[in-house]
Parts: C-alpha cells; sequence; structure tokens
C-alpha cells in the first residue's frame, strides 16, 4: 500500500477545510458577533490507527476510502452548545462541499458519556489532471467542555488499550455528567459572558491603536 499517493489528497482536504473554517471565524471576528468557532483542529488519521481500525471492523484496505469515514478528520470546538446549531447552519448552506450524514452524539449522548456532533462531509479536491477526487471528511462539532472530556477519555482509552477499568469508567460517566452541567450553566449565563467578551475586545483594539 503507497500511504503517501492514498493520503495526500485526505492531507489537503484538511488542510483547505481548516482554512475555511479559520475564515469564517475571522469574518464573525471583524463584527460585532459573536463568534461560533472558537479554535480548529485537524489531522490525516495515523496508518497504525487506519490499520489497528481495519482489522477491527474487518474493511479489507482496498475498500479503505470508501469504508473509513474519517481518514480526514477535521473538529471545531465552541463555547456555548448553542453555537453547533449555528454552524451546523453555516456548513449546511455551503457550494464548496456536501453532507453525506449527520450524527447527533449531543441529542443522543453515547453510553460513555461522549457528546459531539458529527457530520461526514463529500469534499471535491482539484487534481492536476484538471479533475475532482471526492473525498470523505469527518467534521466534529462540540463544546470546549465536550473536548475537555473527551479528550481526557480518549487518553484512558489509548492507556488501557480499549478496556478502562470499571471504576474509572464510572468516575468518566459522572465527569461526563459534569461537563453537560458545565455547558447548561454557560449557556444560562451567555449573555453575560458575551457582553464581558464585546467589552475586553473593544478595550484590546482601544490599546492596541494607542501611540
Ligand atoms: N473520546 C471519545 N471519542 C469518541 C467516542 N465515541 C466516538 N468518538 C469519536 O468519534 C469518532 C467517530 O465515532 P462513531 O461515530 O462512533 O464512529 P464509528 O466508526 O461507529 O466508531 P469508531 O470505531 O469509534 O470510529 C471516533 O473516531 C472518535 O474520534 C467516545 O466514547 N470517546
Ligand atoms: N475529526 C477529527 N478532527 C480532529 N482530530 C481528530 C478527529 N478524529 C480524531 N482526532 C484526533 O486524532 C488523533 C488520532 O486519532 P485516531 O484516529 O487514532 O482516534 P479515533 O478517532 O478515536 O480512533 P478510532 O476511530 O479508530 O476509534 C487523536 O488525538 C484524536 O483525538
Amino acid at each position: 500500500m503507497d500511504w503517501d499517493v492514498l493520503l495526500t489528497p485526505y492531507k489537503q482536504a484538511v488542510e483547505e477545510l481548516k482554512i475555511k473554517l479559520k475564515g469564517i471565524r475571522d469574518q464573525y471576528q471583524l463584527t460585532s458577533k459573536h463568534t461560533p468557532i472558537e479554535f480548529v483542529t485537524g489531522r490525516v488519521k495515523p496508518v497504525s490507527s487506519i490499520l489497528e481500525k481495519a482489522k477491527r471492523k474487518n474493511i479489507p484496505l482496498n475498500r479503505l476510502e470508501e469504508d473509513m469515514q474519517d481518514l480526514a478528520g477535521v473538529r471545531i470546538m465552541c463555547q456555548f452548545v448553542g453555537d453547533i446549531d449555528t454552524i451546523v447552519e453555516l456548513i449546511k448552506a455551503r457550494t464548496d462541499f456536501s453532507i453525506v450524514e449527520q450524527r447527533d452524539y449531543i441529542k443522543n449522548k453515547k453510553r460513555s458519556g461522549y457528546r459531539s456532533y458529527h457530520m461526514i462531509l463529500k469534499y471535491p479536491v482539484q487534481t492536476i489532471e484538471g479533475g475532482e477526487k471526492n473525498t470523505l471528511v469527518e467534521l466534529q462539532i462540540r463544546t470546549l467542555a465536550m473536548n475537555f472530556w473527551a479528550t481526557i477519555e480518549h487518553s484512558l482509552q489509548y492507556k488501557y488499550a480499549g478496556k478502562i477499568p470499571d471504576e474509572i469508567e464510572q468516575r468518566l460517566v459522572k465527569a461526563a455528567e459534569a461537563a453537560f452541567q458545565l455547558d447548561e450553566e454557560m449557556s444560562k449565563i451567555r449573555g453575560e459572558v458575551q457582553e464581558a467578551q464585546k467589552i475586553m475586545t473593544k478595550q484590546q483594539e482601544a490599546s492596541r491603536r494607542k501611540p
């Protein structure tokens, strides 16, 4: 398997999407509107992880592009749960790529406690032959609290090779509930937080303009 040949278009898709999503954030920052995008990350799935998942899910290596939907992955972090709906609407309105699938793990959280909104995008990459190659990209949209939980849980999954001891698993479920409560509370004081952020931005701009 020539991994470079397989993964180069996915790398391109990740880089282009990261720039486009950061562009949305920058456009919001030019207005007085709250930006629904805090930060964006992306990655091409590491080859070791591709091989492990292919084995676990019985995916033949000649079917990776069709059957492994997260060869390319992009993640958007936001401050408030309500921002996720705004981002979903922004993504739906795009004309440069399309949505293939949506999974709402916020309304339907996973047994582990995992919450996030997932979309599988069909993203066309331009080729040197003058055509387009369609790539599938997994977009995960989550709050900072959801991301904190998922990052910690992911490292524990790694540490325990997917077999987290029961006691820790139960604590993680409790921690997921605490992250949910944090999101709820923050949503309730969203107006206050946004006012404070606007004042801070104005002050920063004013001090930058001072000679
Ligand atoms: N930390 C963490 N991440 C998760 C969890 N469930 C899903 N994810 C993330 O979401 C991605 C897609 O998950 P699913 O929608 O369940 O997709 P799947 O192919 O059925 O399952 P995976 O084998 O986990 O990829 C995963 O690759 C992870 O990045 C979870 O319980 N904990
Ligand atoms: N859509 C995504 N956007 C950005 N980063 C991601 C995305 N999906 C996974 N990652 C990150 O990429 C790194 C490597 O992920 P990897 O693909 O091995 O994990 P995973 O998605 O949890 O795996 P699997 O789907 O095989 O269970 C991890 O740090 C993970 O958090």
